[in-house]
């Protein structure tokens, strides 16, 4: 089928509108990779110093022919999906050694498990987390001894802050290896609804705590369809992961052959052979558009709205929350995995997954096929999967139909006509919201605000039995230039006991929700932020706010409302403690949130 028409239009618009940014970037790209395999620059003293504790590799390093491949890894035994990363340099060098080349661990980024900080202080850190793992990455690949490149992150803002680096680095190839999903525990809505009973002190810490341990219960990224797993997705739809590689469990030989199999494909796409596939001409316009698509059809993490144009302005592309709405209203939400839905990202796999997904949105011309991918070129690469064979792995065709219509649909016949996102403006600022997890009938409401500028607050109402009639609650002062636009998901179990009681409720911030945040309207990143006089700094108790995200509309009704002068809040207790007093720096320096509130970029 040809490409939609719409997909087609915001493609054409974004490339216009990245023409000068991206034009620059691939003459830089062009040029560092005309300079020549990076080693043949170094001095004798740089090349000793790099390979001397290589043993066993010395010799083929110093020579300097094969190629040499850089790992930056994420690895940490606080996140569950990269905990399995702790032995992958070791697969990895075995499979380069194997294809005659060389790997070594440029060095290693920091990851935040947002499942340990939510909630927390720490989750002021989280966010500008992903500046730093960019940063940190960019150290690694600084030592410039690498002809391709192999990056191991997974979880929410590492794979955003790997890509900024990889862009950065877009003169080489970059292939991105997945740890793979958790089996599957305690199902996530089980476990929702355990926690809404702790709220309502229905039950104790102990058994709140038995179920928790049940859903999370062993290595690999957690099961909901969250930021990490979006991240995953966007990877395999984008072309940096292996065809089929997101979703194969942990310590299985599949998982295994699958990551040694990356490590020889970025030894074969070097430019010391004929196969060149450098990062930065495969980020391109039509892979982000690409990456956006596969957003909506899977109602991905609203976290992603945030890091995509992050990401993609590291590779001189320039997106716009208004590309996000036209896709959206293209493409049609195909899968149904929690928060949307009951499922599991297991059981999304098993009915097809990314797979049936991309070969489905091809067929329906709603993907680009001609681009470039560390597999090779078109994406219908991807709608292969990854088998064991007796030496490692090979491709056959993946499932040409969906193995469960409650999970995975065509989108000729989707659960919903459009994506999962929806942005919504008017006098109080620009936010979106993640419908997809939201009932049709919760997504227009008009109700009396109640002014937190503190999630705990909003706690403390509602144990003293605060809300009694519909309200929109409106959390500010949560942006990146407050307090380093934390997620607010821990108001979830809260805001479901409302809404479960009857009451009308949505929430509205400039902070952020966790991508497994559901099914509370939640309108967010609402930009200008309060802490720069954006509107929501002149909201008062009790204004009357619509929140509809039907027709896209944020706004109060209250005549003086243009005249009020803008509440400063006491930010002090943000500025120091569990290190915060280390990112004055990057609260300065953050952009609006609708520009992917980026630091460094
Ligand atoms: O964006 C995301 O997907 C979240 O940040 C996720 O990574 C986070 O860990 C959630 O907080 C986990 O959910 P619970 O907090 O409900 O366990
Ligand atoms: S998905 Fe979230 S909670 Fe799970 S390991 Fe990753 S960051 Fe932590």
């Amino acid at each position: 089928m040809p490409l939609n028409a719409q997909i087609d239009a915001v493609t054409k618009r974004i490339i216009e509108r990245s023409r000068p940014t991206r034009s620059a970037y691939l003459e830089k790209i062009g040029q560092a990779a005309e300079d020549g395999p990076v080693r043949a620059h170094l001095s004798c003293g740089n090349q000793a110093h790099a390979y001397a504790a290589m043993e066993g590799e010395k010799a083929r390093l110093a020579e300097g022919r094969a190629p040499n491949i850089g790992i930056v890894t994420a690895y940490n035994d606080m996140l569950s999906a990269h905990k399995p990363y702790e032995n992958f340099p070791e697969l990895i060098r075995e499979a380069t050694r194997d294809s005659g080349a060389t790997a070594q661990v440029a060095g290693g980024v920091p990851a935040m498990c947002d499942g340990v900080t939510q909630g927390q202080p720490g989750m002021e850190l989280s966010l500008f987390s992903r500046d730093v793992i960019a940063l940190a990455a960019g150290v690694a690949m600084s030592h410039n001894c690498f002809d391709s490149s192999l990056y191991l992150g997974v979880c929410d803002k590492i794979v955003p802050g790997l890509i900024i680096a990889a862009a950065t680095f877009g003169h080489i190839p970059a292939v991105f290896v997945p740890a793979g999903p958790m089996t599957s525990g305690l199902p996530n809505d089980e476990k929702s609804k355990v926690r809404q009973q702790f709220a309502t002190g229905e039950i104790g810490r102990e058994k709140l705590m038995e179920a928790e341990m049940a859903s999370y219960h062993g290595p690999g990224t957690c099961t909901f369809y969250g930021t990490a797993n979006t991240n995953q997705m966007l990877m395999e739809v984008m072309g940096l992961h292996l065809p089929g590689a997101s979703f194969v469990n942990p310590h299985t030989p599949l998982r295994d052959a699958l990551t040694k199999a990356a490590a020889k494909r970025a030894t074969e796409i070097t430019a010391l052979g004929n196969d060149f596939r450098p990062a930065g001409r495969i980020l391109d316009e039509k892979a982000y558009v690409n990456g956006i698509v596969g957003l909506m059809a899977t109602g991905g993490s609203t976290n992603l709205v945030l890091h995509l144009p992050a990401m993609a302005r590291a590779s001189g592309v320039i997106l716009d929350l208004e590309d996000f709405e036209a896709i959206s209203s293209a493409v049609p939400l195909m899968a149904k995995v929690y928060p949307n839905g009951m499922a599991d990202v297991n059981h999304f796999h098993a009915a097809g997954g990314l797979q049936y997904m991309i070969r489905d949105l091809l067929e329906q011309g709603l993907l680009h096929d001609d681009v470039a991918t560390v597999a090779g070129d078109g994406l219908s690469l991807y709608t292969k999967e990854p088998v064991l064979t007796e030496d490692g792995i090979s491709f056959r065709e993946g499932p040409t139909q969906t193995l469960n219509d409650r999970i995975l649909r065509s989108a000729a016949d989707p659960f919903q006509k459009s994506g999962g996102l929806k942005q919504l403006a008017g006098n109080l600022g620009r936010g979106v919201m993640k419908v997809s997890a939201v009932a049709p009938e919760r997504r227009v409401i008009e109700a009396k605000a109640r002014i937190f500028h503190d999630q705990k607050d909003v706690k403390t109402a509602f144990q003293n039995g605060e809300f009694t009639e519909d309200t929109v609650v409106v959390v500010r002062f949560q942006g990146p230039r407050a307090n380093g636009m934390p997620e607010l998901h821990s108001l979830t179990p809260t805001l479901s006991v409302l809404q479960d009681r009857g009451l009308k409720v949505a929430l509205v911030t400039d902070g952020r929700m966790s991508g497994a945040s559901g099914k509370v309207p939640a309108c967010i990143h609402v930009s200008p932020e309060a802490a720069i006089g954006g509107p929501l700094s002149r909201l008062r108790d009790g204004d009357l706010v619509r929140v509809d995200a039907e027709a896209g509309i944020l706004t109060v009704l209250a005549d003086d409302f243009e005249t009020r002068e803008p509440v400063v809040a006491d930010l002090s207790a943000n500025k120091s403690g569990i290190g915060r007093e280390m990112f004055e720096v990057f609260r300065q320096n953050a952009c609006l949130a609708a520009d992917g509130a980026c630091t460094i970029l």
